[in-house]
């Protein structure tokens, strides 16, 4: 039986009632939060400089990690609040910016102001066991929003700080990390070296494996800007296909379709089918990654599950970690934004109507796009324009695959689970690494009902 709960307007899937029950059983009952200042002193007064890759994304994203009680203790996590509580102070005298408040600058960018007065911490408990929280593969809004502290009654970014951590101790001795951070203070990447960072402290380190480097006027704009790239992540493409209908009269489905590595290379033995000289050599050197191909395969099959119009344009955006690709690259630890948006632009005609190495090739091709030369061209068009990047008829993907969340290792061992609490935008689709060794990647979106039915059915062929 299939249950669907609905939570601000979207209607979550769930197997065996399981996560209905999940949502119903998780009651959560939180302390006062309480600020956590750097445990020395720091750089206050001033406004830290955040770069126009930051401005790009300023969005909360809050993700739990799940610990096991451990056996040899029975079961009794008990200190893990004030352990990860100390540490959280310690770690922040490194990364100070995160101790202070977003404001706006001079230039009317986003800036932090040196405030020193703390991330925002909560201490709560669960009225049930670890276990009764589900799978963490579809995250669960409903659920696990509870195991996350929101500031009450911020209207905007401003009112958040840039970080919240909440310790949900459960029942069984188990315990929940939930962080909602926002986007411009890190990517993914730098995200989990904060995190890590902070597991390390925790488990005693007295220096960081990778301190952060926290200079980000690295990555400045031109005087005079200089946009060199053609930057369709901007372009609003008209909905032709009126998909705008179908969202408003469907329920929007999540589901998540896990790719084991047999069926990841029947993905790429399918993207390199047909890449030869007659389709204009699709791939470069008949080769592809696996993320080239996968990618290839979700947007070509949401296109037709969607039922998108043969002259509809369509957009793939992704993000692309630039670090080893500036020049000079980035030095190790960057502490912001090193990502920067590449797209691919074609018809729906255009993608179904060629064989799977036709997108491939076309993702393969927004890849290699992300030069030095390109992202500075990227930093410029901000500076210039102020854009931010259109979702109108696009798939954003975002990989999380290699995101080191397995990293996480307070002192209670790596999470049994971890991942999103949801999806930000409805355009947006996750890849996350799943299954032993990580080797597997779950594909996480969400879609119309009747699309994700055609949707389905599509990833059942492979
Ligand atoms: C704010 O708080 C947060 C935030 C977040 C999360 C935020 C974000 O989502 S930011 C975006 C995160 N994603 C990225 O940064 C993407 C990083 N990946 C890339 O940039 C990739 O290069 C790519 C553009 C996606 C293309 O990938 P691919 O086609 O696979 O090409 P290569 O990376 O060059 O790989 C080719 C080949 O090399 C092997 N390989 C490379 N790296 C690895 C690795 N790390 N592990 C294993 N293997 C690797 C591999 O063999 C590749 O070939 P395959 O054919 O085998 O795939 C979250 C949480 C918060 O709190």
């Amino acid at each position: 039986m299939v249950v669907e709960v609905r939570e601000n307007g979207a209607v979550v899937e769930v197997a065996d009632g399981g996560k209905a029950a999940a949502a119903a059983k998780l009651t959560v009952k939180r302390g006062e939060p309480e600020l956590v200042a750097p445990a020395e002193a720091t750089p206050t007064g001033e406004k830290y400089y955040l770069s126009n890759l930051d401005q790009n994304i300023a969005v909360i994203v809050q993700t739990v990690y799940c610990y096991k009680p451990p056996a040899a203790s029975g079961g009794d996590n008990g200190d893990a609040v004030a352990v990860l509580r100390d540490a959280l102070a310690k770690v922040l005298v490194h990364y100070h910016p995160l101790a202070g408040r977003l404001t706006i600058s001079a230039e009317m960018k986003l800036a932090v102001e040196l405030t020193g007065e703390g991330a925002v911490f909560v201490a709560a408990d669960a009225g049930c066991d670890l276990a009764d929280v589900g799978d963490l593969t579809k995250p669960d809004p409903a659920a696990l929003g509870h195991l996350v502290y929101s500031i009450p009654g911020a209207k905007n970014i401003l009112e958040m700080p840039p970080m919240t951590a909440q310790v949900t101790r459960f029942k069984c001795g188990g315990f929940a990390l939930g962080l909602a951070m926002n986007h411009c203070m890190f990517d993914g990447l730098g995200a989990m070296e904060f995190v890590n960072s902070w597991a390390e402290t925790a488990r005693g380190a007295v220096e960081l494996t990778v301190p952060p480097f926290l200079d980000r006027t690295l990555l400045r704009a031109r005087d005079p800007p200089v946009i060199s790239f053609e930057h369709h992540e901007f372009e609003e493409i008209p909905d032709v296909s009126d998909t705008a209908a179908l969202y408003a009269d469907q329920d929007l489905l999540y589901r998540s379709f896990c790719f084991d590595p047999d069926r990841l290379e029947r993905v790429r033995a399918l993207a390199l089918a047909g890449a030869g000289a007659e389709n204009g050599d699709d791939l470069v050197g008949g080769r592809c990654t696996t993320f080239e191909a996968l990618s290839g395969l979700v947007w070509r099959a949401r296109t037709r599950a969607l039922g998108l119009a043969p002259e509809q344009r369509t957009k793939l955006l992704f993000a692309v970690d630039g670090r080893r690709r500036f020049e000079p690259p980035l030095p190790r630890g960057y502490f912001g934004n090193g990502i920067v948006l590449t797209n691919a632009v074609a018809t729906a005609g255009e993608l179904l109507s060629s064989p799977p190495s036709r997108a491939a090739g076309l993702v393969q091709a927004a890849v290699r796009m992300v030069t030095d030369g390109y992202m500075r061209s990227a930093v410029d068009y901000f500076e210039a324009t102020r854009a931010r990047p259109s979702l109108a008829s696009t798939l954003l993907i975002t990989t999380w695959s290699r995101l080191a969340f397995h990293g996480a290792d307070f002192g209670w061992g790596a999470p049994a689970m971890s991942g999103p609490v949801t999806l930000p935008e409805k355009e947006v689709i996750l890849f996350l690494a799943h299954g032993e060794e990580r080797k597997s990647i779950n594909v996480l979106l969400g879609l119309p009902a009747s699309a994700m039915d055609a949707f389905q059915e599509l990833m059942d062929e492979i």
